[in-house]
């Protein structure tokens, strides 16, 4: 089976192109904008900015994968707050090119998404919530999310996932257990919110996910996510544990007196049991996910 990933350079793509080229029956096509920030042992690196309509037809008409798996995003949620045709030229109009190819070529499209599709009235969730986004982030998000649902022919699974945590080269951006775990190690003292809810993701065990979904040319809207459900003030306490470090840097605080440019839906997370059940899917615990990070950091 040919699989295509676009964003190969995200922290979603590394662990994702990481794991494609060690399964047995694959064949990789990794692609991203500018290089290749990773060694690619098997398979080929396409440059590919996803946002260009003919070199997605091109590539796609070209490779001709009997997959896709669609990661590359504007994920920064407050710069799509404030620079909305960027956000909406990544997010929307790049699944508008991707899904017209893989109509044209009959490729099944495995597209990640998030919890920020969801208003965090209430939580976890299940694939049946109806979403009501309230940033522009979500709005692009379940944007493309209703496009592909309206307009692919081809078969397609959407993926929608939580707070991805983990470790790779050249990350474009942070995720919360470096930036808790690197300013506290720095002394810094941090205000983190406790009335937020969330089931952070380990990225391997999206990969895992990505790579399950596309086997099984999985069909419809999964959850994807960690199963332990934990605002980020516990999220930041149980980093602390477990890299010992001094715990009176982390203050709790909540969204009435820590706000971000971008609105954060209050309580997401979610329940997989769909996924358990159709696709074999089982990530790890928190605490076993920050030790798959930690073994990460030594090497
Ligand atoms: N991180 C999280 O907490 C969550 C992420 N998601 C979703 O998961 C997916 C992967 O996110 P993640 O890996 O964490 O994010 P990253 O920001 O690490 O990776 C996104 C990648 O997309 C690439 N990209 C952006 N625009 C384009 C473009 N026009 N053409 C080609 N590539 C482009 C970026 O390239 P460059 O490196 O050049 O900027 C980047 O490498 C996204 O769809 C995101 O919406 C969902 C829920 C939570
Ligand atoms: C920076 C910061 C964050 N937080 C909280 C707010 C939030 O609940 C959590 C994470 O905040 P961040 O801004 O780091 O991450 P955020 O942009 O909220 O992450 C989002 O990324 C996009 C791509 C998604 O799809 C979402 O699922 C989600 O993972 O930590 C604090 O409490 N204090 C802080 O100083």
């Amino acid at each position: 089976m040919k699989i295509l990933v676009t964003g190969a350079n995200g922290l979603l793509g590394q662990k994702l192109t990481a794991l494609l080229q060690q399964t047995v029956g694959i064949t990789l096509v990794a692609t991203a904008r500018g290089k290749s920030v990773l060694p690619l042992t098997s398979g080929r690196f396409v440059p590919l900015d996803v946002t260009d309509g003919h070199a997605v037809e091109h590539v796609l008409a070209t490779e001709k994968p009997d997959v896709i798996i669609h990661t590359a995003a504007m994920t920064q949620v407050d710069q799509c707050e404030t620079e909305r045709e960027q956000c909406w030229a990544a997010n929307v109009t790049a699944v508008e090119h991707i899904v017209n190819a893989c109509n044209r070529h009959a490729i099944h499209l495995v597209h990640v998404s998030t919890d920020f599709v969801f208003d965090g009235s209430h939580g976890p969730l299940d694939e049946t919530e109806p979403p009501h986004p309230v940033n522009y982030y979500g709005e692009s998000k379940l944007a493309a999310e209703q496009y592909i649902q309206r307009h692919a022919t081809a078969g397609w699974a959407i993926l929608r996932t939580v707070l991805v945590y983990g470790i790779t080269n050249d990350m474009s951006r942070s995720n919360i257990v470096l930036w808790v775990k690197n300013s506290v190690e720095q002394g810094k003292t941090i205000q983190v919110v406790d009335d937020q809810w969330r089931t952070p993701t380990l990225a391997e065990d999206l990969a895992q996910g990505c790579y399950l979904a596309a086997a099984k040319r999985a069909q419809g809207i999964y959850h994807i996510s960690g199963k332990d459900f934990l605002s980020p003030y516990q999220i930041a306490l149980a980093t602390a544990d477990y890299f010992h470090l001094d715990k009176a840097l982390i203050q709790a605080t909540d969204s009435t007196r820590f706000t971000q440019p971008a609105k954060r839906p209050a309580k997401t997370g979610f329940t997989i049991e769909k996924a358990r059940r159709e696709l074999g899917y089982e990530p790890h615990s928190f605490p076993e996910g920050i030790a798959v990070l930690a073994s990460q950091l030594s090497s």
